[in-house]
């Protein structure tokens, strides 16, 4: 490969713009050559209007699919949570990097833990999957909370609480860690409580998939173990999205004794964002050793949750 810069592109939120330049320099230091940010802007960033109307993250991933496609940038790094279930075939997904904290978080006012929310607290979150587990875990543990939705970036909501507009509201401990304001976190939400979004904490770095050299440079980034996991919770997202319309958790980790890695445990869950269903399954199998074994192992446990209901669950899609 050449010593011209690689151009990554990126958007220009703040969490865009620090996973980018972390990655950026990860690239560097693997392929030797300089890495440049090329700002992208999307239709999402200049009209949240526009973004409300489209809905979603699906908009962000669009604009930078659409530079790398267009050989404007190199390459591009995504929140896997954001990305779509479907690989585009001129799109490689060339490195999942080791995933950071997955779980939800709460910033609360007052330095509250979650259970110590008083009664009628209101807690805001635009995710029917946050919605479904906090309402869940609120019916059966006796507390009394409201969740409120909400929309916007991580100071638009932090906000919220500091205006005393709310309570608390939620984020993912990964984007507050990236973007160095994981000490506004006031209480950790257990896996068990609430399950994280599929491939949340997970960055994923995406190239044109003709680029042969790039992808073999990238590939020193990629960590097998996370991609097995985050590639098993996506399998059971879209093997239930074609299955029910409700909001979905997952969380696929390593079963190790000691340093031996044993086996991988996929749960996942589904419920109506009022938290009076929910579906909620696990299974655990040997660590599966190839794409095609990580992806069986989420079509499995989604067969056995849409069974068991799911498929008669109606809801929005979660983020
Ligand atoms: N939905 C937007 C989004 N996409 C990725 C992250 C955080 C970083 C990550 O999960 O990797 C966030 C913010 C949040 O949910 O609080």
């Amino acid at each position: 490969m050449s010593d011209k810069a690689l151009r990554l592109g990126t958007r220009r939120s703040k969490l865009a713009m620090a996973q980018s330049g972390q990655v950026a320099d990860a690239v560097s230091q693997v392929t030797g050559r300089p890495v440049e940010l090329v700002e992208i802007t999307t239709y999402g960033d200049v009209s949240r209007e526009a973004l409300a109307q489209i809905g979603g993250t699906g908009v962000f991933v669009t604009a930078l699919r659409d530079a790398l496609l267009r050989g404007e940038v190199d390459f591009a790094v995504h929140s896997l949570k954001d990305l779509p279930t479907t690989q585009p075939a001129e799109l490689a997904l060339a490195a999942v990097p080791e995933r950071e904290d997955p779980r939800d978080v709460i910033v609360a006012r007052d330095a509250l833990k979650f259970t110590d929310l008083p009664r009628g607290a209101r807690i805001g979150t635009g995710s029917p999957r946050r919605m479904a587990q906090l309402n869940g875990y609120a019916r059966t543990h006796g507390l009394d909370i409201e969740t409120v939705p909400i929309r916007g970036n991580v100071d638009t909501r932090i906000g919220y609480v500091r205006s005393g507009e709310l309570d608390a509201v939620v984020l993912a401990a990964a984007g507050l860690n990236r973007i160095g304001r994981s000490e506004e976190v006031t209480d950790f939400l257990s896996v068990d409580t609430v399950l994280p979004a599929p491939g949340q904490g997970a960055l994923a770095i995406e190239c044109p998939a003709d680029h042969a050299d790039l992808i073999a440079a990238l590939a020193e980034l990629d960590d097998p173990l996370t991609r097995a996991a985050v590639t098993a919770e996506r399998s059971l997202l879209a093997a239930l999205e074609a299955g029910c319309s409700a909001p979905v958790g997952a969380l696929a980790d390593i079963l190790a004794d000691g340093q031996t890695v044993k086996e991988m445990r996929l749960r996942g869950v589904v419920g109506t964002t009022d938290g009076s269903t929910l579906v909620q399954l696990s299974t655990t199998g040997p660590v599966p050793e190839t794409h095609e074994g990580a992806m069986a192992l989420g079509r499995e446990l989604a067969t056995e949750m849409l069974a068991l209901g799911a498929a008669g669950l109606m809801g929005e899609r979660a983020h």
